[in-house]
């Protein structure tokens, strides 16, 4: 590169930092709850950046949330073993047999991959599930889907107390059942009630798609409950993104001040959408 170029470089990298400083002052304190699904999981050089972001939002005084998924890497592990899985309206149909090898995947490798990334980059991330200190409470979901539950009681009173201590939280989306059972839990849905128990100020989700489309195939920026629902009834909005949008309007009546759904495979995606003018993805506000 010609020194010229490389002024012009790092004097657009100052300009970005300086832009930065609104929203810098607007997200101090803020709670900022991201979903990490398993598709957006990746490369070791994604999961290294997703990692950079996570800390550099850390030091910048946010408190970050991330709540996991980790489906591929159940049905590799469920093929290895010779069970079969179905899903029925995006969950698992979940078993006992099932419920060993979902807890294992998610409370083990998944989760501690997160963890030990973020602590690579110089934060202090400790792993948990939705069990550990009352967390996420579960009811069973529907007898048909087995071990699937619904978040019905949320403590997030640990969620305060790792704050305090500048601790980034990993929740793997299992819950805890009044009878022992542990409770298979859909990683939106997971992020949606821990984001509403914490009234958090924006709920990320982090999937392989740039954003909800429309019916030519561009993102919407901004989507209203109103434009959602059309979409569904349309058919526009499918598939996985059915409980995506249903997760978000949920957060919303819980208290969430906004979330929006962005590809989480984009480099930087998070600081795109929380420090820049530019944003990213498909936003959802309340109101
Ligand atoms: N209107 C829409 N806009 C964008 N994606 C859509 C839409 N309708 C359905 N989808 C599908 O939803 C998928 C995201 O859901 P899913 O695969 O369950 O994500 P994840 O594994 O990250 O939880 C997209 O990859 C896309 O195929
Ligand atoms: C009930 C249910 O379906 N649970 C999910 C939990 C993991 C998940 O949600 O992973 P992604 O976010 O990567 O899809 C499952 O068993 O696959």
């Amino acid at each position: 590169m010609k020194k010229r170029d490389m002024n012009r470089d790092w004097i657009a990298t100052a300009r970005t930092l300086s832009e930065a400083l609104p929203y810098l002052q607007r997200y101090d304190g803020a709670i900022v709850v991201i979903k990490l699904g398993g598709h957006a999981m990746g490369s070791d050089e994604a999961m290294e950046s997703f990692a950079r972001d996570v800390v550099l939002m850390r030091q910048v005084g946010v408190n970050p949330v991330i709540v996991h998924g980790g489906g591929p890497m159940i049905n590799q592990m469920l093929d290895k073993l010779d069970i079969q899985s179905d899903f029925v309206g995006g969950k698992r149909v979940t078993d006992e047999a099932t419920m060993e090898v979902v807890e294992m995947v998610l409370s083990g490798r998944v989760n501690k991959r997160i963890v030990q990334a973020i602590n690579g980059q110089g934060g202090k991330a400790v792993g948990l599930s939705g069990k550990d200190a009352n967390l996420m409470t579960c009811d069973a979901a529907d007898p048909a889907l087995g071990l699937v539950g619904t978040p019905s009681e949320m403590d997030p009173s640990l969620l305060h107390t790792l704050f305090r201590d500048d601790t980034i939280p990993v929740i793997a989306p299992l819950g805890a059942g009044r009878n022992g059972e542990t409770f298979n839990v859909n990683g939106d849905t997971a992020a949606g009630a821990i984001a509403a128990a914490l009234k958090a100020d924006r709920l990320l989700l982090l999937t392989d798609i740039d954003g909800v489309r429309d019916a030519s195939g561009e993102v919407v920026t901004e989507l209203t409950a109103d434009q959602i629902r059309e979409m569904t009834t349309q058919g526009i909005i499918a598939g996985g993104m059915i409980p995506k949008t249903e997760t978000c309007l949920a957060a919303i009546d819980g208290g969430v001040r906004a979330a929006v759904i962005l590809d989480g495979r984009a480099p930087n995606a998070c600081l795109l959408e929380l420090f820049t003018d530019h944003g990213a993805g498909s936003i959802i506000r309340d109101g």
